[in-house]
């Protein structure tokens, strides 16, 4: 219904008036988004480009450098017809009537505000490409997709006007952030609950947002494309992931209070998402958030309210990412108080390495954290994840150098849950991968050490089932299994 919508606003909006885009960056966000450009504006000419030589033989070969489901499809569909990668990006830029700015914005390690600001060295590197490109003497709109600290825009428009004397050429800067979730990009591509673009509340900036919304009009319906000033659009990105984070987190606070009170978390989230004002998307407690968004962006916001004087503010999100270390340390904590207060020397399967089911990504993965802290305690752990490939489970537990051979004994990566499991004291359930639901769980039983403990993370495992067949069972929120009630505690 998406694209039966967009045809009825391609007859109000007519064609796009726009020919050449350029997108700066070819990476997990500017693959996907333009390659779905392309394969709904076959008028409109998407050069994608990178300093990243390898990333751009990837893009232009069988096997790309993003995987998401559907994304092959489409790039083989336009790939070569009004689709093109290239490692040229002055000339692309040069061209283009659009540029789109889609370069990796990475926490700043080091410096003022490291480990909270982003870090704006690659933004800038763009940013200079385009003013250089000024030279060409053609008209352009910048369109911010990275995800930047409110006010970048306006920063990107200075960084133009100091350069555009030369060519004469005019830009307008847009915000036009991205939403996609990784596993699901490609089908939240086409079918948008939103996009979101921010301009300048003048002649110039509405028919910049204009031109912007009619490449959108070809396939996303009119009331889904919303406009807004330039900084409430770059506010509106970290906000969003923000307040999905919060909910994550405050769902989670609640799984300890269930778990003090016999209240079930599941039960909870159901009565409190069945109201309509709450709703009961992202309310699935667990072992916490992950992925590379959550909590830099949430920290990011807290960095904004910080610099901005709101010390208030700035620790009411801190929390959010303060509550998520609580979930991964208390699963810990449960974990080795279960097993006697000692893991040392004894196998803990730990199923699932990836942030969430359907993708390959521990970046802070909860997994990464939970095997952290049981390594920490001596415990030989023994993963599975259908997903990760064993280098990356390696390069992730890596201890400091000196610890590096120890380290290496005590990870164990496993072809199959069952494998993970065989003499396994503990297992811990940390992705919620569909296969996770349906094992058989008296054949893992009856190949693990007795007591035989699960740890669920996820709330994927069945919790009477598995009671049943003999396992001492925790799931995050729910109610404590007798058997663990009264065991000594470890801080
Ligand atoms: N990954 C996600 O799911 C997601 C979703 C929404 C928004 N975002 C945001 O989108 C932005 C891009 O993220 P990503 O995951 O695509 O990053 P990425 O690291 O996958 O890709 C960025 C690419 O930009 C290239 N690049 C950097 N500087 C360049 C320059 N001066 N000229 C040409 N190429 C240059 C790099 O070589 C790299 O290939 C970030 O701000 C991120 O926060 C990411
Ligand atoms: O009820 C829930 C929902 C999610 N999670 C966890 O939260 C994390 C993030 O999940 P998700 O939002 O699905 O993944 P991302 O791909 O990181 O997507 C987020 O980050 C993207 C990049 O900024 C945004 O574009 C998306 O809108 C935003 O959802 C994962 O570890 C999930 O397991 C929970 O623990 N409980």
């Amino acid at each position: 219904d998406c694209e039966q919508s967009s045809r009825q606003v391609k007859c109000t909006h007519g064609q796009a008036a726009m020919v050449k885009i350029c997108c700066i960056g070819s990476g997990y966000v500017g693959g996907p988004s333009m390659a779905v450009i392309a394969l709904k504006c076959p008028a409109i000419e998407v050069a994608v480009v990178d300093v990243s030589r390898p990333r751009i033989d990837a893009w232009n070969s069988d096997r790309l450098p993003v995987l998401e489901p559907g994304l092959d499809a489409v790039v083989r569909a336009c790939r070569g017809r009004n689709l093109s990668f290239s490692a040229d990006v002055d000339r692309h830029v040069a061209d283009a009537d659009i540029v789109f700015v889609s370069v990796n914005t990475p926490t700043k390690a080091r410096g003022l505000g490291a480990g909270r600001a982003a870090d704006l060295a690659y933004w800038e590197s763009a940013a200079r490409v385009v003013a250089a490109a000024s030279r060409s003497g053609k008209n352009k709109i910048v369109v911010e997709k990275s995800a930047v600290p409110v006010r970048t825009a306006e920063a990107m428009e200075r960084m133009l006007l100091a350069h555009s004397g030369g060519g004469g050429a005019t830009f307008q800067v847009l915000s036009n952030p991205e939403f996609f979730s990784e596993g699901t990009a490609v089908r939240d591509l086409l079918c948008p609950d939103r996009v979101l673009i921010g301009g300048r509340d003048t002649d110039a900036g509405r028919s910049a947002v204009r031109a912007l919304r009619d490449v959108y009009a070809h396939w996303v319906p009119e009331d889904r494309i919303v406009t807004t000033s330039l900084c409430s659009a770059e506010l509106s990105k970290l906000a969003a992931n923000a307040l999905l984070a919060q909910r994550v987190s405050s769902v989670n606070a609640i799984s300890a209070l269930c778990e003090a009170t016999g209240a079930d978390v599941s039960d909870v989230a159901r009565a409190v998402g069945w109201d309509d004002r709450v709703g009961d998307g992202f309310l699935n407690a667990g072992v916490g958030f992950g992925g590379s968004s959550f909590q830099k962006d949430v920290l990011r916001l807290a960095y904004a309210c910080e610099c901005n004087g709101l010390p208030e503010a700035a620790d009411y999100w801190r929390q959010v990412v303060a509550v998520n270390e609580y979930q991964k340390s208390r699963f810990v904590r449960r974990v080795v108080s279960s097993m006697f207060s000692t893991v040392a020397g004894k196998k803990v399967a730990v199923l699932g390495f990836a942030f969430k089911k359907g993708v390959g990504d521990t970046r802070e993965s909860p997994a990464v954290d939970v095997c952290r802290g049981l390594l920490g305690d001596r415990a030989h752990v023994s993963v599975y994840d259908p997903a990760v490939s064993e280098k990356q489970i390696r390069r992730d537990t890596a201890s400091p150098a000196a610890a590096k051979a120890q380290a290496h004994q005590q990870v164990l990566v496993a072809r199959d849950a069952y494998e993970a499991a065989e003499g396994a004291h503990g297992l811990c359930v940390l992705t919620d991968w569909d296969e996770f639901r349906t094992l058989d769980y008296r054949r893992i039983f009856d190949g693990m050490q007795r007591p035989a403990f699960v740890f669920d993370g996820r709330g994927v495992v069945d919790v009477g089932k598995v009671r049943e067949i003999g396992f001492v069972v925790y799931s995050v929120g729910k109610p404590l299994d007798p058997w663990l009630k009264g065991l000594p505690a470890v801080a």
